[in-house]
């Protein structure tokens, strides 16, 4: 059974009673804030985005105090009345729910754990609060690359890849599929997301290897105020003038993801969302033992911080609402913290649902060189490590780790 481990909460906070990481008003002190304005925001309102594997049938009532297990080496918080975290059907919720996230998958995100201070953040609307944007990188087996020319007045002549603003109630891949067709004549599919930029939460890039299904090629004839044309290139011989130069790294990471795929397929899943938010699987590993940072309000779920789309969190990215989550719970001065990418991401963009969640795999580890076999102590109650013990799933994350398996976000 794994172990749950929690720091020492009777030196910290209100006599070592669970509270809520995020408060808003009419919320009870141990909900979490609810995402959706008219889903109920029940404690274990979490439902898996690929059909149930592990149901969370668990109606769970929030104990009295935990008590301490006395002689423990670490404080081990014992729920009398309530199943602990490390409990089968806790465990066997959350193996289900880290499977799912390592899947590709993820459940869809009811509320979350951390969220910027003051007023709980404002839905976010595509075009109004947020642009997202999204483009192809097509490669042919000749190595040649597909470039659209714009005829947008400010870089009319020059060449880009196929991209485009998403629009109010599209899916990110109807959105890529109508920007290639657009710009470029193409009916296509996307096999994989290549990377993910972002300039804070209020701009973000998906960028997808694609490959065209159908559809006649734009030739200069057809020009429009979509494109002027669209023609294949070498890759090794790109038109000028190019729009910007970022592409050329973009077409970089197609050629290198032909060459070998370092992470699996991931697409986006269409999986409704009010915020810009992240789940995050945070991850302490010692020798070949890994836990994962598992959030306690409501039933024992992987964490979910939501951006802010104010200048502060503008400025710093997407990174800040993850640090401001681990602030929470951690002692950062001593531990280095790497975001090493994307596991998948949720959309919908249905019933003025525009959020995203962007699954998030993050590293802690210690400064100091020193052997660490424990993860770094947490305050309070409302997050514990939870050591992951199922063996495939072990594996799994151990290897998504050690590859860097993931889909980089800004780089
Ligand atoms: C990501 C871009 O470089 C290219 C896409 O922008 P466009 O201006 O081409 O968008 P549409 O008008 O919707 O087609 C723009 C940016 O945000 O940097």
């Amino acid at each position: 059974m794994p172990s749950c481990v929690h720091g020492n909460s009777r030196g910290s906070g209100s006599k070592g009673r669970p509270r809520a990481s995020v408060t808003s008003p009419g919320l009870s002190r141990h909900s979490r804030l609810p995402l959706r304005r008219n889903a109920p925001c029940r404690k274990d309102d979490v439902t898996v985005g690929a059909p149930a594997a592990h149901g969370w049938e668990t109606d769970w009532e929030r104990a009295p105090e935990p008590t301490l297990a006395r002689g423990s080496a670490q404080p081990v918080c014992e729920y009398p009345g309530r199943r602990p975290p490390g409990d089968p059907m806790a465990s066997e919720g959350l193996t289900g729910a880290l499977a799912a996230v390592l899947a590709g998958q993820g459940p869809s995100v009811q509320s979350c754990d951390s969220a910027p201070a003051g007023e709980p953040p404002v839905p976010v609307r595509l075009r109004k609060n947020v642009c997202y944007v999204v483009l192809a990188v097509f490669l042919s087996e000749q190595d040649e690359v597909l470039l659209i020319q714009e005829a947008k007045r400010e870089c009319r002549g020059s060449w880009y890849l196929p991209a485009g603003r998403m629009e109010p109630g599209e899916t990110i891949v109807e959105a890529l599929q109508r920007e290639v067709k657009e710009e470029a004549g193409l009916h296509c599919e996307p096999e994989t997301l290549l990377s993910v930029e972002e300039r804070g939460p209020s701009w973000v890039r998906f960028v997808f290897l694609a490959r065209p299904t159908g559809g006649i090629l734009k030739t200069s004839k057809e020009a429009d105020a979509e494109s002027l044309q669209a023609a294949w290139y070498p890759r090794s011989s790109l038109p000028t003038p190019l729009r910007a130069h970022d592409i050329l790294h973009l077409v970089e990471l197609a050629a290198q993801y032909r060459q070998q795929a370092r992470h699996p397929v991931i697409l986006p899943q269409e999986l409704p969302c009010d915020l810009v938010c992240q789940r995050l699987v945070v991850t302490f590993t010692s020798a070949q033992t890994v836990w994962v940072l598992v959030g306690t309000v409501g039933i024992p779920h992987l964490p979910v911080t939501a951006c802010g789309l104010d200048p502060v969190e503008q400025r710093g990215g997407m990174k800040m609402a993850i640090l401001r989550l681990l602030q929470e719970c951690l002692t950062l001065h001593h531990l280095v913290v790497e975001i090493k990418g994307l596991l998948g991401l949720q959309h919908l963009g249905r019933d003025h649902s525009d959020g995203i969640c962007l699954n998030v795999l993050v590293t802690v580890a210690f400064r100091s060189p020193g052997i660490q076999d424990e993860p770094p102590k947490i305050r309070g109650e409302n997050f514990f490590w939870w050591k992951v013990t199922e063996e495939d799933l072990q594996s799994q994350l151990l290897k998504r780790l050690q590859g860097s398996s993931v889909v980089p976000v800004n780089r």
